[in-house]
């Protein structure tokens, strides 16, 4: 693989997964060799848009595939386990997204899964992988502001923002609403505060949270507090109800990073040092937009060739103890999917 393009398989072809595509046809090592979907006509219309040579309208045959490489994942969160485990069992490495899957036992299970079938796996947090979000934590890791002492970080859109909305509301059926689909701020906006958060100060040693909840018991908007035995604070919020800032503030003992709106795929940031004059981070223009997926597809492709099976910028363990924390957070919100049961009883009878 060192000498040749990366074969790329999608698997779904909703928003993200053109989104990815569109980026992935820009990187000179990539190919895009094969998209599934649930049914033939839309991996047709996928392969016709983006050049892909085949089109297969079930998951089965891309994962038999042996001309893929590595698969990306893209249906709801709600069938990520599914979708990402037949992968891997076919002996397919995964990039799935995020968030990785809708609670801890089915994320547990799929890195076994990888580890049995010695496969590279990786969420698609793009976040770690953004060059100025490495930059920022490489700073904190390095004292620039003293010890992490509070993390602020919301990711709030408003109904016409989400992609879907009709007439500024989220139609019924919604996989943002729906249940069954892991609806809710929560696993969908949430993740990446939480994922920040962690990202600098590791998994936390308690959490409280309250939420609102829609008629269909998803979640409309949370918060959380998040705490740390060192002594750091971490306040979280996520909604699908209102377009936050979706900014984000790291204060420590000796300073403070405040990250603009976009936190997540940032291209600037500011660090005050105490006694200085505020620094302005900026994003190379080489890098490309803001909202290019094209790191983590290169972070991907530079672990396969090089052989490793999960990548040092975006850790299983990290994938794991986000989903802990997503998982402790729902259960005190009174949040809980369909998918929760069919998973515990699945494993009761095995
Ligand atoms: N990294 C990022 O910035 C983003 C990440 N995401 C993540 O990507 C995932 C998909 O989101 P998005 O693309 O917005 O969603 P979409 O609804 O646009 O697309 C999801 C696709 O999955 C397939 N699908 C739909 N329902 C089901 C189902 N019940 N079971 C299995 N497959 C289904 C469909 O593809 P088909 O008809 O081909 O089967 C559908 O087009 C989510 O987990 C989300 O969190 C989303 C947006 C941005
Ligand atoms: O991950 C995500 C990033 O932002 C999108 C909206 O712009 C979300 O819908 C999505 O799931």
């Amino acid at each position: 693989m060192a000498e040749r393009n990366v074969r790329w398989g999608i698997l779904a072809t909703g928003g993200i997964a053109a989104a990815f595509a569109a980026d992935l046809v820009d990187l000179p090592d990539a190919e895009i060799v094969a998209v599934a979907s649930r049914r033939r006509e839309p991996a047709e219309a996928f392969a016709e848009r983006f050049g892909v040579a085949r089109a297969y309208g079930d998951w089965e045959s891309l994962a038999a595939d042996p001309e893929v490489d590595v698969v990306y994942v893209a249906t709801p969160h709600s069938a990520h386990r599914a979708a990402a485990g037949l992968c891997l069992e076919a002996g397919r490495n995964v990039l799935c997204e995020k968030p990785f899957t809708l609670n801890l036992r089915e994320a547990e299970d799929l890195v076994a899964l990888a580890r049995e079938h010695d496969r590279f796996l990786m969420e698609a947090m793009w976040m770690y992988c953004n060059p100025l979000v490495r930059r920022l934590k490489a700073l904190v890791e390095d004292g620039a502001i003293g010890e992490v002492r509070t993390v602020q970080a919301d990711f709030g859109l408003a109904g016409h923002l989400l992609p879907g909305a009709r007439n500024g509301v989220l139609p019924s059926g919604h996989r943002l609403r729906d249940p069954a689909l892991g609806g809710g701020a929560l696993l969908d906006l949430g993740v990446y505060p939480v994922s920040f958060a962690q990202l600098l100060l590791g998994e936390p040693d308690g959490i409280t949270a309250s939420a609102v909840l829609s008629e269909e018991g998803v979640d409309l908007q949370t918060g959380a507090l998040l705490s740390w035995e060192s002594g750091a604070l971490a306040a979280l919020h996520c909604s699908i109800a209102g377009g936050t800032a979706v900014t984000a503030s790291v204060t420590g003992t000796r300073g403070r990073i405040d990250v603009p709106s976009g936190f997540f795929h940032p291209d600037r940031f500011v660090l005050h040092r105490d006694g200085r004059d505020p620094e302005e981070f900026a994003a190379d223009p080489a890098d490309g937009p803001r909202t290019s997926l094209r790191h983590e597809a290169k972070e991907v492709m530079r672990a396969l060739r090089a052989g490793e099976k999960e990548s040092p910028l975006v850790p299983l363990e990290g994938t794991l103890a986000v989903m802990r924390t997503l998982d402790a957070v729902r259960e005190r919100i009174g949040v809980r999917y369909p998918g929760d049961a069919v998973t515990a009883t699945a494993r009761a009878t095995v």
